[in-house]
């Protein structure tokens, strides 16, 4: 595959804070990624809260940098850039759709000025030119060019998430990255904008990672779906594998809950919460709530193993069986004794 974005050996770690005061704990967000994106690719990231994903996503547009470990834009490496030339190449970050189009906004600037500024910073042609782009990026994501003139908090949640989504797009990212995109938009609107943005994806030939809890969504918006549990990467499935042929227990248990299948069935029980990013559990992080865990499981973390379809892999010693439906591992998980760690906790 023709990388756009490698992500190597990446971590990211944190000082932790605990009322506001950096204490001597390490929060471990991500550990030892490897992740490539290719030119075009739609690469969905899912995982419960707290498991890395939007510090793995800023982490592809150059808005944060890894602890240890490189990420390269087309063979590049970011880090080594001088900062002139990391910002031409990603933007300075530019491409990154967040969650709150409210507060991703600045409320006191015009649509026109949100829009303008990341030309003008990088200086985008002549001011003509940039009148024109602004125009051009309204046009292309759906927004009349009479609301060149509001301000963020006059338009409505949708209106808003396009003007984020049109600043994205204001440099011509090769990869954009959207982090929870609909999640605080109603309800009404939400198809909306993801139709809009698989839209863009095809008129563009963007590169899209896409972030979110809604699993059902990512599905159908990706090609390929990442797992993420505790700071790891433990699954990479082909979306239209991923509800019934993932391998890692963690995938197959997010997905199980699936709305819409023809068959519902109760989903796989996942005991306790997430254990604290500050202390992960040795050896595979997700044994602690895992019904398969056994010794080697609190030991080792597993390589990726390959999966018999093309680009699944996937970090298990005890890796679901093809053959295996869900009906089968939510008989097993309600079997299995309750992990140590999370009958102790
Ligand atoms: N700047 C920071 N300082 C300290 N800890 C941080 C910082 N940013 C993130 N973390 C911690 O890193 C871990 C991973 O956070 P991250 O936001 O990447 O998770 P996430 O999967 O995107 O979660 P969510 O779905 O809730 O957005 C969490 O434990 C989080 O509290």
């Amino acid at each position: 595959m023709t990388a756009l974005v490698e992500v190597s050996g990446a971590h990211v770690v944190h000082r932790a804070r605990s009322g506001g005061v950096f204490t001597r704990d390490r929060v471990y967000a991500l550990t030892g990624a490897d992740l490539v994106i290719a030119p075009g690719e739609t690469v969905g990231v899912v995982g419960e809260s707290g498991c890395g994903k939007s510090t793995l996503a800023k982490l592809l547009v150059g808005v944060d940098r890894p602890t240890s470990g490189t990420v390269a834009f087309r063979g590049r490496d970011l880090w080594s850039m001088a900062p002139g030339e990391r910002r031409a190449t990603v933007g300075g970050g530019t491409g990154m759709i967040f969650q709150d189009p409210s507060t991703a906004l600045n409320r006191r600037l015009t649509v026109r000025r949100i829009l303008r500024d990341p030309l003008d910073v990088h200086r985008r042609g002549t001011p003509a030119e940039r009148e024109d782009r602004v125009r051009e990026l309204m046009s292309l994501v759906g927004l009349p060019p009479a609301l060149a003139d509001g301000l963020p908090g006059q338009l409505s949640g949708g209106q808003r998430q396009r003007v984020a989504i049109a600043r994205a797009l204001a440099l011509d990212p090769e990869l954009v990255v959207a982090d929870e995109p609909t999640s605080a938009l109603d309800v009404s609107v939400r198809a909306q904008i993801l139709n809009l943005l698989l839209d863009l994806r095809e008129r563009l030939g963007l590169a899209l990672v896409f972030v979110s809890h809604d699993i059902q969504t990512v599905r159908r918006m990706s090609d390929r779906v990442i797992t993420m549990y505790l700071g790891r990467i433990v699954e990479e499935t082909p979306a239209a594998l991923v509800t019934g042929r993932a391998r890692h227990p963690y995938t197959r248990a997010l997905f199980s809950a699936t709305p819409g299948l023809l068959d519902p069935i109760d989903p796989i029980p996942l005991v306790g919460p997430v254990p604290s990013a500050t202390r992960p559990p040795s050896g595979c992080p997700f044994r602690t709530r895992c019904w398969k865990a056994d010794d080697v499981c609190a030991e080792i973390m597993p390589d990726f193993a390959a999966a018999s379809a093309p680009g699944h892999r996937f970090r298990c010693h005890h890796p679901v069986q093809e053959t295996e439906s869900t009906r089968d591992l939510v008989a097993q998980a309600a079997a299995a004794p309750t992990p140590d760690s999370v009958r102790d906790a």
